[in-house]
């Protein structure tokens, strides 16, 4: 990570303090940085490689209202075969930048019953079922350097900067559209069946997706103050009746309708 980030010190003079990690669909919210330096993740000693279609591959430095920020143009996710160190390399390699707020943003299917297709939800918690289980970024020995052996996690989405969206929500006009909600993290890459989607449901999940929760874990960890939001891109079947299915093109549409919307919060959060 050391070395990463040196490496990147060496090739821009932008030195962030905000991190925004572009969910599936999700990667013009780099679109509006100002002054922009991008490497591909090929390009970066030490990086991952993104394989998901909708996940460009590149890191983008620039300025954000007179904000330096730092956006990931696609995200490693477990499914890929990346290990959950793998997962959450850049996390620390921010963290060593001089990152101090963390924006994570997602693709995520609704379980919720008053949620709509293209609702934004506020990430408020999160049940992270892989970790439950033990697959955990965080496991293995302990790097002191970063945080604790055992963090806690239970105000892990910061509550000011929940309160702040809400309020800028209602500002920009887009409040109709703001839930806010639990999020979980299934290991994909398959959809869920309709008993999983029932199981959820009952856990009292409102939205459910495949990433996201390591690396809030991580940006914990080593201390960051993390921000979440999950675009609402299909609503999950949970009936037998149902013959709608979910499919990665018309997650990847949701985040082209919606990119303006979306895009708004973040940019003006990464001004506080
Ligand atoms: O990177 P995110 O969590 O936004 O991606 C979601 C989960 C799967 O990778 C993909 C499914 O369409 O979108
Ligand atoms: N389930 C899991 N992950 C997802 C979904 C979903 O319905 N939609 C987008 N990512």
């Amino acid at each position: 990570k050391t070395a990463t980030a040196d490496w990147l010190m060496s090739q821009t003079k932008h030195r962030p303090q905000v991190a925004i990690i572009c969910g599936s669909g999700l990667g013009m919210l780099a679109d509006t940085l100002k002054c922009q330096d991008s490497f591909a993740y090929a390009d970066i000693p030490g990086f991952p490689q993104s394989t998901v279609q909708g996940h460009a591959g590149q890191l983008v430095f620039g300025e954000l209202k007179g904000k330096t920020c730092v956006c990931m143009q696609g995200r490693f996710h477990m499914y890929e075969g990346h290990s959950l160190c793998k997962t959450t390399f850049p996390i620390r390699v921010f963290k060593l930048l001089g990152v101090e707020t963390l924006i994570v943003t997602n693709a995520a299917g609704s379980l919720a019953d008053g949620f709509q297709t293209g609702d934004i939800m506020i990430i408020k918690d999160h049940i992270n079922f892989p970790g439950l289980v033990g697959l955990n970024p965080l496991c293995g020995p302990n790097d002191d350097k970063f945080g604790p052996r055992f963090p806690a996690m239970s105000g892990c989405y910061d509550k000011g900067l929940r309160c702040l969206a809400m309020e800028i929500a209602k500002e920009l006009g887009v409040a109709s559209v703001l839930q806010e909600g639990v999020y979980a993290m299934v290991g994909g890459p398959n959809f869920e069946t309709i008993a999983e989607a029932r199981l959820l449901h009952r856990l009292g999940v409102d939205a459910v997706g495949m990433s996201t929760a390591p690396e809030v874990v991580v940006a914990t960890h080593c201390g960051l103050r993390v921000f979440g939001l999950s675009l609402i891109t299909n609503k999950v079947v949970k009936s037998y009746e149902d013959t709608e299915s979910v499919n990665h093109e018309g997650v990847l549409e949701i985040g082209r309708l919606r990119s303006h919307t979306v895009q708004q919060l973040p940019n003006s959060l990464s001004y506080f």
